[in-house]
C-alpha cells in the first residue's frame, strides 16, 4: 500500500478548517499531519480530531513552520494576508499548497504564481465538482448567447462571509468574459443604485445577497429578449469544497511545481 497523503490544514478551526478535517481523517489514502490556527486562538493545543468527534495525536498549532516538516501538503481556507504568510512557509519547507481563501488583490495572485515557480500549487475559488462543471457549461453558453443576451450574475452566501462578490462569481465573470472576448476589469459592475442611465449592453453584472447560513448559491443569467438562460448551482453542505481540496492536494503530490486550478485537477482544462 503506498504512504498516505501528509496533509496539514490551516484555519483548522473554520467552517472549511473542521469540514477538511473530517475529509482527511475518514479518507484511508490522506493522514492528517497537522493543524494550524492563529497564536492566541482558544483551539491552539486542542486536538482536531475533537471537531468530528474522533481522538488524534496532532494538537493544533500556531508554530506553521515546525508543523509543515514532513507534510506534503498544506490546505489554507483562511483570509489573504494569512495565506501569504503560509505560502511564505510552505516555500520554505518546499511544501505545496491548495489554496482555497478567496478575496485576494492582483499584488497577492501575483505572489501565488511566483512562489508556484518552486511548490506546487492549487489555487481555486471553489473546489466542489459541480461548480467547475458549471464554469465549463458557462463556457459553452456564452460561446453561443454571444450577442443579444445580458449577462447579469447574482450570488448568496451566509451572514459571515467577509468578501464580496465571491471569488466564484468573480471566475464566472471571467469564464464568460473570456468567451466573449471581454476584459472582465473593463465590463463589471458591482451593484447598482440611484438613476443608473440604461444598461450598457457589454456589462457584466453582479449582485451580492448576505444572510443566515446559506452555504454558497451562484446564478449566471443570459438575459435576451422575451427569453431568459439560467446557469447556476446551489450548494447546500461544504463537504463538497473538502473532497475537491483533498483531491487537489492528491494531484499536487505528483508535481515538483507549478500554479493549477480544479479544471487542471479534475481534468477539465481546454
Ligand atoms: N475555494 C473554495 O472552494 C471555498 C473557499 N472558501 C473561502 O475560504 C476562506 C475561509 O472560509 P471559512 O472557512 O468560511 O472562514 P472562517 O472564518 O470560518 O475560517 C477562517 C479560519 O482562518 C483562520 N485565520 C484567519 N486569519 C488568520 C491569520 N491571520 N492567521 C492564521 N489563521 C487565520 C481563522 O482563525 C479561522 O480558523 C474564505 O476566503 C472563503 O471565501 C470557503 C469555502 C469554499
Ligand atoms: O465563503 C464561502 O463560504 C465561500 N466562498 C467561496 C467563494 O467566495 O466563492 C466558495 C463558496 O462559494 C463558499
Amino acid at each position: 500500500m503506498s504512504v498516505p497523503v501528509k496533509i496539514a490544514i490551516a484555519g483548522a478551526s473554520g467552517r472549511m478548517g473542521r469540514m477538511l478535517i473530517e475529509a482527511v481523517l475518514r479518507d484511508p489514502a490522506t493522514e492528517l499531519h497537522a493543524a494550524f490556527e492563529r497564536a492566541g486562538s482558544e483551539f491552539v493545543g486542542r486536538d482536531p480530531g475533537e471537531f468530528v468527534g474522533q481522538t488524534t495525536s496532532v494538537r493544533i498549532t500556531s508554530d506553521v513552520a515546525a508543523g509543515l516538516q514532513g507534510a506534503h501538503c498544506l490546505i489554507d481556507f483562511t483570509r489573504p494576508e494569512a495565506t501569504l504568510v503560509h505560502l511564505a512557509a510552505c516555500q520554505a519547507a518546499g511544501v505545496g499548497m491548495v489554496i482555497g481563501t478567496t478575496g485576494f488583490e492582483d499584488a497577492g495572485k501575483a505572489a501565488l504564481a511566483a512562489a508556484a515557480k518552486t511548490i506546487p500549487v492549487v489555487f481555486a475559488p471553489n473546489m466542489s465538482v459541480g461548480v467547475n462543471v458549471t464554469f465549463k457549461l458557462l463556457e459553452i453558453a456564452a460561446g453561443i448567447l454571444n450577442s443579444g443576451y445580458d449577462v447579469e450574475i447574482v450570488e448568496a452566501h451566509h451572514r459571515h462571509k467577509v468578501d464580496a462578490p465571491s471569488g466564484t462569481a468573480l471566475r464566472m465573470g471571467e469564464v464568460v468574459a473570456d468567451a466573449l472576448g471581454r476584459n472582465l476589469k473593463d465590463v463589471a459592475v458591482y451593484g447598482r443604485e440611484g438613476v443608473t442611465g440604461e444598461r450598457d449592453e457589454t456589462t457584466i453584472g453582479f449582485a451580492t445577497v448576505r444572510g443566515g447560513d446559506i452555504v454558497g448559491d451562484h446564478v449566471v443569467m443570459f438575459c435576451g429578449t422575451g427569453e431568459r438562460v439560467e446557469i447556476g448551482h446551489k450548494a447546500s453542505s461544504r463537504m463538497p469544497y473538502a473532497l475537491g481540496s483533498v483531491r487537489a492536494a492528491k494531484f499536487i503530490r505528483e508535481r515538483a511545481n507549478g500554479l493549477f486550478d480544479m479544471q487542471d485537477v479534475l481534468g477539465l482544462r481546454g
